[in-house]
């Protein structure tokens, strides 16, 4: 089966082009492929399959390494379009990818990608706890759940074990949560993240998208830019009266055959 591997500020992706659709891959087959040791390895898989959606050509089947759906993911959609440039299966400079949450448009810049996320979807304060500590935290729809908790230093947000699934109220998140720890102020906030079938990663798009605009909020503004940084790179968030938009890099870094 061919593949592609790509990653978006450290937050990587097994890329699985099935262009007649023809491939829906099993739980157990995304979690072989995402596997680092006996696979290729990935934070999810991006299956590029065809849209049913007249607004966009591609679909983006986004599954995380455990083979869980999610509704989407900003660092992948990014890597996704890289990927449809870099085949010939879009042009730019704005590209319309379906995903569960939608189409999102995206649009190629000098240094990176700019996504149109749609709107970050305040939902009610909730906690997470890790090793006994419990977290005040905001719940925050983008398209997919998190649970954002703001921290008081750097020295807590380095400490904090982040291999296990943090706990959260499962009555507030029934379907799961990616939960975020962040630090700083707007316009500039560091992160770290545990992602919802995955574990701990490098980075999360939507995951700064809630975070910002969480942050922008405690700054007392509805409106604003917001830098992101997490441990695999620097993302920026604008969030507008209308919408979130995200940017940052997005590159493939290999290509090649998997056997089953
Ligand atoms: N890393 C992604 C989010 C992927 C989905 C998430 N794990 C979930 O289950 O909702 C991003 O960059 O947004």
């Amino acid at each position: 089966m061919d593949f592609a591997k790509g990653h978006g500020t450290g937050n990587d992706f097994v890329i699985v082009p099935d262009l007649e659709d023809a491939l829906p891959l099993k739980d157990a087959q995304v979690a072989a492929l995402c596997d680092r040791r006996f696979g290729i390895g990935g934070d999810g898989l991006l299956r590029v399959a065809p849209s049913d959606d007249p607004a966009a050509e591609w679909f983006m089947d986004y599954r995380n390494a455990d083979g869980s759906i999610a509704e989407m993911c900003g660092n992948g959609v990014r890597v996704f379009v890289r990927y449809l440039l870099e085949r010939g299966l879009a042009t730019g400079p704005e590209v319309a990818v379906a995903t569960r949450a939608g189409v999102k448009n995206v649009v190629v810049e000098d240094d990176g990608l700019r996504v149109d996320m749609g709107p970050a979807v305040f939902g009610p304060p909730s906690q997470a706890s890790v090793e006994g500590f419990t977290w005040p935290g905001q719940a925050v729809s983008m398209g997919n759940p998190h649970l954002v908790c703001h921290l008081g230093d750097e020295a807590e947000l380095e400490a904090l074990e982040l291999f296990h699934q943090p706990r959260y109220d499962e009555a507030v998140f029934p379907d799961g949560v990616n939960v975020e720890f962040s630090v700083g102020a707007a316009p500039h906030v560091r992160m770290r993240v545990h992602e919802r079938g995955v574990g701990e990663t490098a980075s999360c798009g939507t995951g700064a998208c809630a975070v910002a605009a969480v942050a922008l909020r405690h700054a007392g503004q509805d409106t604003g830019t917001c830098r992101v940084d997490l441990p695999g790179g620097t993302l920026t968030v604008t969030v507008t009266d209308e919408t979130v938009y995200l940017a940052g890099p997005a590159v493939i870094v290999a290509e090649g055959t998997f056997r089953f």
